[in-house]
């Protein structure tokens, strides 16, 4: 699956194996960019250790930044930000007892100053690896490239769709691509 030889550069991390139908989408985007990663379950409240011991290693086991997702009182990405010199972008997870995600959107997003954790929308995964992606690019060119492509196939993908529209009859003098 993930590309064994290279050393993961993104460390995805989440409460229970029950977020992984939602995170998986976190590494099928980091496949995509062929950026390594490697992919847990940490637990700041359930093996509260193991959370300890994974973010103190973080850094020096090369990962560069880490994605974390949980559901509920979602302490996990704030603790491990608490933790790690490193970046760590919040994945809210609607669990299945959430009050509608709110409850994992505002613990995860509600950070005191000086602990931040980039957090991105309810279940948004594939934007937490995209962001991931991004920051990595910064400074590999590479990268770089595959992510404009990336985003001009985005720009293609909506003007298809508007000149579809254009052809069924609606009235449009906008015309800028
Ligand atoms: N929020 C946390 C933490 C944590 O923050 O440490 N550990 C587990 N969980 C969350 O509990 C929810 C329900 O988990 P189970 O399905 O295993 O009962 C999951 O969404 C998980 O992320």
């Amino acid at each position: 699956m993930n590309n064994k030889q290279e050393s993961p550069l993104v460390g995805i991390i989440m409460g229970s194996d029950s977020d992984l139908p939602v995170m998986k989408a976190a590494a099928d985007i980091l496949q995509f960019f062929e950026v390594p990663f490697e992919l847990t379950v940490v637990s700041a409240h359930r093996t509260p250790q193991r959370m300890l011991e994974y973010a103190e290693s973080a850094a020096s086991r090369g990962l560069k930044l880490i994605i974390a997702g949980a559901g509920g009182a979602a302490h996990l990405p704030g603790m491990v930000a608490a933790i790690t010199p490193l970046p760590v972008i919040g994945v809210p997870i609607k669990s299945s007892n959430s009050i509608d995600g709110w409850d994992s959107i505002l613990s995860i997003l509600q950070m005191p100053n000086g602990v931040p954790v980039a957090t991105v929308a309810l279940n948004a995964a594939k934007n937490a690896g995209i962001l991931a992606a991004k920051i990595l690019g910064t400074s590999d060119e590479n990268l770089r490239q595959k992510i404009v492509t990336y985003m001009e196939n985005l720009k293609k993908e909506v003007n298809e769709k508007v000149e579809h529209l254009q052809h069924s009859g609606y009235p449009n003098r906008f015309d800028v691509k």
